[in-house]
């Protein structure tokens, strides 16, 4: 499985800059870029990845998404003075030119194709393309928002052309629109576009009507458009897994992109003059993991914008790490989505449940009147949508502000410091099965001691189990203990008994809180669910014989485990909300005897939960199938898990017990909601 991360960056594309007074382009500054790729090499991460060399775009390349007027009128302006340049600027809105910007707008596109050779013909796995100007907001024929040359949807095109991709995802977690990207592709159902972006009713810049969720792309493209705007400054991370969990996974699953690109703008954190939004540099590593197993792990980051030199920098190395296969971060303190956030959810979801299957059965029907409609009519004088109306929010906002208020200093905590244990996975084998390579078969310091053993064997085994029953329960709990010390990240073991181990394991661990994930077949060790420090989240296709409790949560599959579909939205719009949300220090993912969970989807599941716990998974399989070894071994080293291929629709009736245990639990677990509460 191809490893590597690549870094593609070249200072020359910091030899431009604004000429001339613009207090609306002043922000786009050099700096963005150096202060960047300082950070990289100052953490150690640039060493970490392979270095690859930037080029010059070609004329060709630059016309798979630009007209040739506009690529004959940009590549006069290196010949402009500076009269000429404000006059050719005047042309366009919120961007600038230099003599030097053309040169650089033919990097940024020679970079973003670089990595994508790279990165289709499988010589890194992913990378980042570290590049300015940005390219998001510039469309066929026209200069905006600081982008000359559309970066990304060039490179969409070339992916398509010159590598055959047939479905690319285009993930745009920049605080803008990228307008330029959904124009371009609006009728290309080969193209999915994801976008979300500071809204605020159309009040905020570029103050498109297309930018809102009803934007959904045209033709043969219906569908694969989607927007998800904010309605209201200050969204945090809670907003944006939600956001990740109940729009984009479960699209982007369903979807089955072949190449996933990301317009890597870092306005969307916190201390950015243009976003004003609160999530911090951390939640990138997470949204960049939650990506990472889509397309076979071929994901390009590239660099949007991003003003806030300090959390530019930070997010920048938060994603570059992640992408190197680092240790998430423990995420901040999670919630639910506020009010607005669940609006535009709701919202996007609803206009697109007639598209994505995932959503068919899902979505809640349509709210009586989208309130940006509504706040739309009211700022045109338009009359009202009816009373009290589904914005819920539009009373309560206080008057449009006149203009943005002193910048007053906005301080966050530095990102922590991701360790990587020295050893990566470990594996308690038989020692008749063979340990997959790049693994290391575990074993402990030193043995138990015959107090140990009696102890052990007291409270786990029956008097007749022999003394290597004994000897396996001492590993299991040295190899909890070294995840726990952080000397090794995650781990395997293959047990006589699935049960007893996950007994054993969570009332041996020392963490706060364990989830155990278990994938099939019950019943659930009755002790482990009325462990008060466990969640249990139970998915299989049996009617839970316990009943569910905050922390024992059945999931039931009408076809069981061997529904691929159902499984994944089961994971990504219940299992991981609940597991972000509950923040264990240690995964334990069960797989009882029979389990029917395929291999792809098995992988996608060892490789998503390590999101969790600081990567610190520990996964049980039943001693005689000894199948998913291979796989499981290559999640837990992480190897990207294989793409499933396109999802069929998961059944109506088990979307409809998913969406009843939603219900249920969005008390206790609001980051599980998806529409606002109803209005009273
Ligand atoms: N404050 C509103 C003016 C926005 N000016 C253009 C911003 C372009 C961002 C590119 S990512
Ligand atoms: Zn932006």
């Amino acid at each position: 499985m191809k490893m590597g991360t690549a870094l593609i960056y070249d200072e020359e594309m910091t030899k431009y800059k604004l000429l001339w007074v613009d207090p609306v382009c002043k922000i786009e500054v050099p700096e963005r870029l150096i202060v960047s790729y300082e950070a990289l090499v100052k953490s150690g991460l640039a060493d970490r990845c392979v270095s690859i060399p930037v080029r010059e775009a070609t004329d060709a390349e630059i016309l798979l998404a630009h007209s040739e007027e506009y690529l004959e009128a940009v590549k006069k302006t290196p010949f402009m003075h500076l009269e000429e340049l404000m006059t050719f600027t005047q042309k366009y809105g919120d961007v600038y030119f230099h003599p030097n910007i053309y040169h650089c707008a033919k990097l940024a596109v020679g970079a973003t194709l670089q990595l994508v050779d790279n990165v289709m013909t499988g010589k890194v796995r992913n990378g980042m393309a570290l590049v300015r100007p940005p390219g998001h907001h510039s469309q066929s024929s026209a200069a905006n928002g600081f982008c000359v040359f559309n970066n990304v949807a060039i490179a969409a095109q070339y992916a398509k052309k010159h590598h055959k991709a047939k479905r690319v995802l285009i993930v745009d977690w920049d605080v803008h629109h990228g307008q330029g990207v959904q124009y371009c592709f609006e009728d290309d159902p080969s193209v999915l576009y994801f976008s979300w972006h500071r809204y605020e009713h159309q009040s905020f810049w570029p103050n498109l009507r297309e930018s809102d969720f009803d934007s959904v792309g045209s033709g043969k493209g219906a569908g694969f458009n989607v927007n998800v705007p904010w309605n209201k400054v200050g969204m945090g991370n809670s907003d944006y897994l939600a956001v990740f969990f109940h729009v984009l996974l479960p699209v982007a699953y369903e979807f089955s992109p072949d190449l996933v690109f990301i317009c890597a703008g870092f306005d969307s954190a916190i201390g950015d003059p243009e976003g004003h939004m609160s999530a911090t540099p951390d939640i990138f590593a997470h949204l960049t993991h939650l990506l990472m197993n889509l397309a076979d792990g071929k994901v390009c980051a590239v660099l949007e914008g991003g003003y806030n030199l300090t959390s530019l920098a930070q997010s920048v190395c938060q994603t570059v790490q992640t992408l190197l296969g680092d240790p998430a971060p423990r995420p901040a303190q999670l919630g639910g989505a506020c009010e607005s956030a669940l609006e535009s959810i709701h919202s996007a979801r609803a206009i697109h449940k007639k598209y994505w299957s995932c959503l068919q059965h899902a979505a809640a029907p349509f709210p009586e009147e989208p309130s940006s409609k509504n706040r739309r009519l009211a700022q045109q004088g338009g009359s009202q949508g009816p009373e009290g109306d589904a914005g819920g929010d539009a009373q309560k906002e206080e008057p449009e502000k006149v203009e943005e208020k002193e910048e007053e200093e906005i301080v966050w905590p530095e990102p922590l410091r991701r360790v990587a244990p020295s050893l990566r996975s470990a594996l308690l084998l038989p020692d008749a099965v063979e340990c997959p390579d790049g693994c290391a078969r575990f074993s402990p310091a030193h043995g138990p001691g015959p107090l140990e053993r009696a102890r052990l064997r007291k409270s786990y085994l029956k008097e007749s189990e022999d003394e290597a029953s004994v000897t396996l329960l001492y590993n299991l709990t040295a190899l909890l203990g070294q995840m726990e010390k952080n000397e090794i990240r995650n781990g395997l073991a293959l047990v006589p008994d699935v049960s007893m181990a996950a007994t054993l394991l969570t009332s041996a661990s020392l963490s706060k809180r364990v989830l155990l994930v278990w994938m099939g077949e019950g019943p659930v060790p009755a002790q482990i669910i009325e462990d008060e420090k466990t969640l249990v989240v139970h998915i299989d296709s049996m009617e839970p014989h316990e009943a569910q409790s905050k922390y024992y949560i059945p999931i039931t599959l009408k076809k069981g485990c061997g529904d691929t579909a159902g499984v994944v939205q089961a994971v990504l719009g219940l299992l991981l909300p609940l597991g972000y949300q509950y923040e264990p220090g240690l995964v334990l993912l069960a797989r009882p005897p029979g389990c029917q969970v395929k291999g792809g989807l098995w992988q996608q599941l060892t490789c998503l939960l390590q999101g969790l716990a600081l990567g610190h998974t520990l996964v049980l399989l039943q001693e005689n199938e000894t199948a998913p070894v291979g796989i499981t071994a290559s999640g837990l080293l992480g190897n990207a898990a294989l793409s499933l291929g396109p999802l069929v629709a998961p059944g109506p009736e088990d979307v409809g017990s998913f969406e009843g245990l939603r219900l249920r639990l969005q008390t206790d677990w609001p980051l599980l909601q998806t529409t606002a509460p109803e209005k009273r």
